[in-house]
């Protein structure tokens, strides 16, 4: 298995939650990219996106991943993350990259509920789907990528588990 495993892909995709559940299952401590930010800046995303802007958390998702580098544990990233190329570059060189897809339409009911992402603030199908679009070249550059639309997360751990082993 390998000693770093990075969770990529969409806003409610599932990252954080499938990253849990893997992470009991195989044993690897499991460390949010969000949760690092918001616990070391005691503050939370949307505050640090209405005060400081995108690029600014941006950067602070290249720092969480510079600090993250040394631990052997499973990563949940922000749908953002691979926007930046130096990001993408540090998560391919340090480990195994997963994309978890999931069809728009199901990223939307999970996320509905949920107002703490920014950047899904007022925006119809249209304008989430076209970020999603422009997001997907670099999702794609993942070493493995699964469609967790309508799979439980058991079933995604399984088949997660099985394709690391490969
Ligand atoms: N495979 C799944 N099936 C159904 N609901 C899911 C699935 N994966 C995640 N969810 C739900 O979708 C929401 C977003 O999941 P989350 O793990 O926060 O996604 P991400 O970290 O990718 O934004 C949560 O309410 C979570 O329980
Ligand atoms: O896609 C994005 O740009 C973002 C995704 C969020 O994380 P999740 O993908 O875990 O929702 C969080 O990092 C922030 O709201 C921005
Ligand atoms: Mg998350």
């Amino acid at each position: 298995m390998n000693e770093k495993i990075y969770l990529t892909g969409f806003m409610g995709s599932g990252k954080t939650t499938v990253g849990q559940a893997l992470g009991k299952a195989i044993g690897y401590q499991v460390i949010d990219t969000d949760q690092w930010i918001e616990q070391t800046y005691r503050t939370s995303i949307s505050t640090i996106f209405e005060e400081k802007g995108e690029d600014y958390f941006r950067s602070l998702e290249t720092e969480a991943l510079r600090n993250l580098l040394n631990k052997r544990a499973i990563i949940t990233t922000g749908g953002g993350i691979v926007v930046r190329e130096e990001n993408r570059q540090i998560m391919k060189q340090s480990g195994k990259v997963v994309f978890l897809d999931c069809e728009i339409e199901e990223v939307i009911r999970r996320t509905s509920m949920d107002h703490s992402r920014p950047l899904l603030k007022q925006k119809n199908k249209e304008q989430i789907s076209a970020m999603f679009k422009e997001r997907l070249p670099f999702y794609r550059e993942a070493d493995i990528q699964i469609d967790t639309t309508g799979k439980s997360i058991l079933n995604l751990v399984e088949e997660l588990k099985s394709l690391m082993l490969k």
